[in-house]
């Protein structure tokens, strides 16, 4: 029979993933402990409050508020409480203690990432972090490990499940924003703040990981430009899906060109955008998230799959598990974070994209030519305008819609342009005397 060594687990949180995570374990440690090659220990889950009602029947006696005696005498440290402090100081004191930890904090691996990394590699620990982005979808692992030979230039993906949900639910069942987010609450999908989703700070977290994985480079999670779906409605929605299009909060990451120095520099930005019903990203509903990966030798890639929820992170996450515990019994220094190519990040201004924007203006000879003129003086080209009282605006398009005064409704695509030429544009629009208000902006993507 064989003799196994035994790995200690300590777990922090037992909140929606950090239940099911000691669940597993206690259900299936043996199949795992085979698979790791050693026998795998859960000696205590720090929670707050040991007499919380909890989803999940877990033994009490494993419970514990000194989450710092329990890492004192891990060999890994599973840290699922969430936020910066004190999880952060937690990570450090296990790391510092010669464990290997395991996270799905993307907010802490955001912002202090590279102080995590560094004491890792001080001391010969590993830091895994594969239900970070995407909760069960493997993707950490592909872009450090599977792709390291290649080079990736694109990210694009819906990496929020959230909003993924609460998007789909107006799309699909007319909700409002509100009643979508509470519906996600209770499946265990938002965060303890869900304004972190919302307002689209985790995407922009997941992005930061994802960016400084795929370009070598650290990406500060400040750097990354973000819009939430806070301002998106029920309208915009209805429009979006008239027109051949759904509404997807987006993160992107990508080479570009930077137009200052004509080198390298790597962009990263999240935000609401219209993808084309017809594309694969339409597809993805519910908590469901998709990363599509280009690199130069690869090609195209596709990740997809349960993006947030408890038991489908907490496989992410024991995952990482039984990779840090072959680790023990190989033994081996850990992966240090691959930072050397420190390309630029580059501002949004920079990126080149699509716009579409509806205008309610007035109802007079002239005001189309005139639109028409805000776009090309800024270096704009326009590629499609609709419009909804054609006679009085020229006649020179279709009608698509009514306006509720005597004003009429144009909704106006753009080909590409820069980001700053676009933002020029709609702010001159904004101003200019014949718009009575600029409706709707939201760019185009993956088309
Ligand atoms: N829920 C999901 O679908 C996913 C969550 N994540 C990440 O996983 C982590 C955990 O998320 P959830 O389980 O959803 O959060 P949760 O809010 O359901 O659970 C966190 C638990 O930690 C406990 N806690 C907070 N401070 C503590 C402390 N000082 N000591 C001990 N326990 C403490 C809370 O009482 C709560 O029970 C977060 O970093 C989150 O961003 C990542 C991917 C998906
Ligand atoms: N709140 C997050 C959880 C997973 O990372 C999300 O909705 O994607
Ligand atoms: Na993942």
């Amino acid at each position: 029979m064989i003799e196994y060594r035994t790995l200690r687990v300590a777990l922090l949180g037992a909140g929606s993933v950090g239940s099911q995570v000691a669940k597993q374990l206690l259900e299936h440690g043996d199949e795992l402990a085979s698979r790791a090659g050693t026998r795998i220990e859960l000696v205590g889950i720090a929670v707050r409050d040991v007499d919380a009602r909890r989803d999940v029947d877990l033994p009490r006696h494993l419970f514990t508020t000194d989450a710092q005696t329990l890492i004192l005498g891990a060999d890994v440290v599973i840290e699922l409480i969430g936020g910066i402090e004190p999880a952060r100081s937690y990570l450090l004191q296990a790391i510092n203690s010669g464990a290997d930890v395991v996270t799905a904090n993307k907010a802490l691996l955001a912002t202090h990432g590279p102080e995590l990394f560094a004491a890792a590699e001080q001391v010969g620990a590993q830091l895994y972090y594969e239900a970070a982005v995407g909760g069960a979808i493997p993707i950490i692992r592909p872009l450090r490990d599977s792709l390291a030979g290649d080079r990736v230039n694109r990210i694009l993906g819906i990496v929020n499940g959230t909003t993924n949900y609460i998007l789909d639910r107006m799309d699909t069942e007319g909700d409002d924003l509100e009643s979508a987010l509470a519906a996600a609450t209770a499946l265990g999908y938002a965060e303890a703040d869900p304004t972190a989703d919302i307002g689209g700070y985790d995407a922009a977290q997941k992005a930061a990981i994802l960016a400084s994985l795929a370009f070598h480079t650290s990406v500060p999670h400040d750097a990354v430009y973000r819009e939430g779906i806070e301002g998106i409605t029920k309208e915009q929605i209805d429009s979006a899906r008239k027109a051949g299009y759904v509404v997807k909060l987006l993160a992107i990451c990508e080479r570009i060109l930077d137009p200052a120095t004509g080198r390298d520099g790597v962009s990263a930005r999240v935000y609401p955008a219209l993808v084309s019903r017809k594309h694969p990203l339409a597809a993805v509903h519910g908590a469901n998230n998709a990363v599509f990966v280009q690199a130069e030798n690869a090609g195209d890639l596709m990740f997809y799959g349960a993006g947030a929820g408890g038991p489908q992170t907490a496989s992410a996450v024991l995952g990482d598990l039984v990779s840090a515990a072959r680790r023990h019994v190989v033994g081996g220094p850990g992966v240090a974070e691959s930072t050397h190519a420190d390309i630029p990040v580059l501002d949004i201004g920079s990126v080149l994209t699509r716009y579409q924007v509806s205008l309610e203006v007035a109802d007079e000879p002239g005001v189309l030519a005139r639109i028409a003129g805000v776009f090309s003086d800024h270096g704009v080209s326009v590629e499609v305008v609709e419009q909804s009282t054609p006679r009085s605006l020229g006649g020179e398009a279709t009608p698509v819609r009514e306006s509720p005064a005597r004003g009429a409704t144009l909704v106006i695509g753009t080909h590409e342009a820069p980001e700053a030429a676009l933002a020029a544009t709609v702010a001159a629009l904004a101003a200019n005397e014949v718009v009575t208000s600029v409706a709707s902006v939201l760019r185009v993507e993956g088309a």
